[in-house]
């Protein structure tokens, strides 16, 4: 960490979480915030009112407003790519041009599911979405974590290659009342496009009359689409200007809003153009997404912690974790600022986490008495998302709840250290009031926000990921050239394993 402000912010005096309440009687209030149906409580972690002021200032040098007034108007802010980043224009919010664009798309998006719902396709009952990374894993969080409000159809989401993946979720399905949704921002990418082969040739030996017929593209490449077979009445575009991770507002929520209605797709637009509105006009002092951001900063940057931990307590989010970890680590892993310079520091940590009380039983060791440091992330809702007896979850609460109270206490054992808890564990705890369309709408935002903050304070750009792409490079010259020139480790695995398959 070399940045004076940070080094400013390591040499404030850095509380005990023991005894932060008894210092100061108005903690609670101080560090808990509700927008909406959301209620973040940040009193459990080390920010104190003068290491927010710190940070509050950090933001001003790091001209935090005008780099979030950019993005809102849809400047060209992803400066390595040349374009804007506007994923809050699909929810309404943001540069006029864009918002009417998006909404134009959406309306032609709700017309293809209304002749769907009208059986223009024949009669359809399973829904086969076929993405990776971004074009999946939003979907996919989206109908897991609603679909329990009743969904029309029954919906598989395929990313991996490997073709398990898919043999598994086609065996499930009748290939005559199958829609193919083939979600790609590219129409490029090889695992979305072997995977779409495999499923076309499904139908094909299912005997099914016209399989393009049941595949719907959802993608910002419409001309791929088309050269690939798909006809331009089925093809679902959205703008180059949403990123992929960011891109579940756009069709590439075809499957939600088919599978949970166009309402609760709505909602769960407003949901996040709410949070839009509260990150793009709250002062700075009470605005959820930077708060959370000078938490993250604080941690990694200050403390140096290489990891967070986001625990779900309820299975309705369970996929939140995997979700956040595209989002958070494509996002912000990278070591270069936005002009290319070596950043000052550390950037992103590594985002893991899973469901409580599940982890509890796993892992929870490691973050009571381990010794890495990990801020510790709980997401809950008051109300259950299941009519069984309400003890369980009240089990699921009190558990959580009883985490956060562990890790900040601790418990002394001079006679057993190997009983003893040494407590001072940050956690932040986030309750929704319900798992609804709006209120996730409004909880995924505000992690798009906090991510988009934290590459702010940091001076780097989260809408780029070349990361990525070396990786796919070798894999395509390995598919074409075979093992010459590699290493001998990678040639031997070449010989000993493509040799057989
Ligand atoms: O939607 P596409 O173009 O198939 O890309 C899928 C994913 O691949 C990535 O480019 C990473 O390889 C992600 O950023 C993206 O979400």
């Amino acid at each position: 960490m070399s940045s004076p402000a940070l080094e400013a912010i390591a040499a404030l005096p850095q509380p005990e979480l023991k005894s932060v309440f008894a210092a100061d009687p108005n903690r609670l209030s101080k560090f808990t915030l509700t927008q909406g149906p959301l209620r973040f409580d940040w009193s459990k972690t080390h920010l104190t009112s003068e290491t927010l002021d710190a940070f509050l200032e950090l933001a001003k040098d790091m001209d935090f407003a005008r780099w979030r007034d950019a993005f809102f108007a849809g400047e060209p802010i992803n400066g390595s790519e040349g374009r804007a980043a506007e994923h809050p224009a699909e929810r309404g919010e943001g540069n006029a041009e864009s918002v009417s664009r998006a909404k134009m798309l959406h309306a032609r998006m709700r017309a293809l599911i209304d002749a769907i719902e009208g059986e223009a396709l024949g009669p359809i009952r399973h829904i086969l979405h076929i993405g990776i990374g971004g074009s999946a894993l939003g979907p996919d969080l989206i109908v897991d974590a609603l679909e329990g409000n009743g969904a029309r159809y029954d919906v598989a989401i395929v990313s991996n290659v490997d073709g398990t993946a898919l043999e598994r979720a086609i065996s499930r399905f009748d290939p005559e009342a199958t829609l193919i949704a083939v979600a790609s921002k590219t129409f490029t990418t090889t695992e979305t496009m072997l995977n779409a082969a495999s499923a076309i040739n499904w139908l094909v030996e299912a005997g099914v009359e016209d399989p393009y017929g049941k595949v719907i593209a959802l993608t910002a490449s419409p001309d791929k689409a088309i050269e690939w077979g798909v006809d331009e009445t089925r093809i679902l575009p959205f703008a180059e200007s949403v990123g992929g991770r960011y891109s579940l507002w756009s069709s590439i929520g075809f499957p939600a809003a088919l599978a949970l209605g166009w309402d609760a797709f709505e909602s769960l637009l407003e949901g996040a153009a709410a949070m839009d509105r509260h990150f793009r006009l709250s002062d700075p002092a009470q605005n959820a997404p930077l708060i959370a951001a000078f938490v993250d900063q604080y941690y990694t940057r200050v403390l140096g912690c290489q990891t967070r931990a986001l625990f779900a307590y309820d299975e309705r989010l369970r996929l939140l974790p995997s979700y956040l970890q595209q989002l958070e680590m494509e996002s912000n892993g990278k070591s270069v600022t936005r002009d290319g310079k070596p950043v000052d520091g550390p950037t992103a940590p590594i985002t893991w986490g899973g469901v409580g009380t599940d982890a509890q039983h796993a892992v929870f060791q490691l973050l009571h008495q381990g010794t890495i440091l990990t801020p510790v992330e709980f997401v809950a809702s008051i109300e259950p998302g299941h009519a069984l007896d309400p003890a369980h979850h009240r089990a699921l609460l009190v558990n959580c709840f009883a985490q956060g109270a562990a890790l900040m206490r601790g418990k002394e054992n001079e006679a057993d250290p190997a009983r003893a808890y040494p407590g001072n564990r940050p956690s932040t705890t986030i309750l929704l009031n319900d798992v609804t369309p709006d209120a996730l709408g409004a909880l995924i935002a505000f992690y798009e926000h906090r991510t988009f903050a934290n590459a702010v304070l940091m001076g780097i750009n989260p809408f780029d990921q070349f990361g990525v792409e070396l990786g796919k490079e070798i894999a395509k010259s390995i598919e074409t050239e075979g093992a010459k020139g590699f290493d001998p480790s990678t040639m031997a695995l070449i010989d000993l394993a493509l040799g057989v398959v």
